[in-house]
């Protein structure tokens, strides 16, 4: 049976408010509280970061605190990379959606030759980059990232030539050039994004199943669906954003967009993604216990989480012969 492994990444330099680093320890506590064994019945690694950076600015507004993120990103690599060469199966606990690239980076650098496939779970899109930022927030960047793409037709900012080098830098984490294609991108849920976004979605018609069709069809069905969709893959990603999640379950993350899904639907859209063969990596990201009261966000995140980790592992348990 293959092992679950968590990968810890307390980094929030992505986002543009503060506090998402506070969301590991924020589901530690819930788990806790909800009296779960969770976290002593798997061994956890924790990425080195650092959000100091943060106490003294960053170099530029058209990718702030990059300099800083590209260090996280080689790192979070480095370790889901690892994890799977052990053959273990890499569940991501992350603050901001940033270094969901070093985790796509590093699939693809333990599996160079295989084509990979990505369900992102989220209400953004996170597929600007620095000549198209409205924010300079990266963590609205690490598809674009991954897709190596400048989407230079649609260019809004001209970033100073620091941040143009480390953007090409960046690109180049876990193996050279693009890691996945466009059309093997497949969102859920997403329903806030800008026009140069668009024009990317548009151009290489990658896949948005609205909230309206996961309750027209049904979350189990929208799963088998997005699994569908990426059947020419051979290995698939899950990053699951809390901001996926309807502003009424919880305010508890930087960027709430209202229309999103309820806890039972991201719980059933989660744990039917998983048993899925092809899926080899779990991210979950973005909860911010400043913003919440009574830690509300992290519970049901942990919620999610742990019936995610439960179908993931029970989905890979071998058939027991008598
Ligand atoms: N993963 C996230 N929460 N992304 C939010 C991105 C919001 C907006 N599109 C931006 O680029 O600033």
């Amino acid at each position: 049976m293959k092992e679950i492994l968590l990968i810890e990444v307390k980094s929030e330099l992505g986002a543009g408010t503060r506090g998402a680093s506070l969301g590991i320890d924020a589901v530690k506590i819930a788990s806790i509280d909800l009296q779960s064994d969770f976290f002593a019945r798997y061994d956890s690694v924790n990425v080195r970061t650092d959000n100091s950076p943060l106490f003294t600015g960053f170099i530029s507004p058209s990718a702030k605190y990059v300099n800083a993120i590209i260090g996280v990103e080689k790192r979070v690599c480095n370790a889901v990379c690892e994890a799977l060469e052990f053959g273990q199966l890499p569940m991501v606990l992350a603050g901001d959606h940033s270094t969901a690239f070093g985790t796509i980076a590093g699939v693809k650098k333990a599996f160079p030759d295989k084509r990979l496939g990505v369900i992102w779970v989220d209400a953004h899109a996170d597929l600007h980059t620095p000549y198209t930022t409205p924010s300079g927030n990266v963590h609205g960047m690490p598809l674009a990232m991954a897709l190596g793409t400048d989407n230079r037709d649609v260019q809004t900012n001209e970033p100073p030539a620091e941040v143009a080098h480390i953007w090409e830098e960046i690109k180049k984490i876990g193996v050279e050039g693009p890691k996945l294609h466009p059309s093997d991108v497949v969102f859920i849920s997403k329903r806030d994004t800008e026009a140069p976004e668009d024009y990317l979605a548009e151009k290489f018609g990658m896949r948005n199943y609205t909230t309206e069709e996961v309750r027209k069809y049904g979350p189990k069905k929208v799963a088998a669906m997005a699994l569908e969709q990426l059947r020419e893959c051979d290995m698939i990603y899950v990053s699951f954003d809390v901001d996926s999640l309807d502003p009424s379950v919880s305010v508890g993350t930087g960027t709430p967009v209202p229309g999103g899904l309820t806890v039972e639907e991201a719980k059933v859209i989660n744990t039917e993604l998983v048993k899925s063969p092809k899926v080899l990596c779990w991210e979950m990201v973005e909860i911010n216990p400043t913003l919440d009261s009574e830690n509300k966000m992290a519970e049901v995140a942990f919620e999610i989480m742990e019936a995610t980790a439960r179908s993931f592992e029970d989905s890979r348990m071998k058939p027991v012969l008598v």
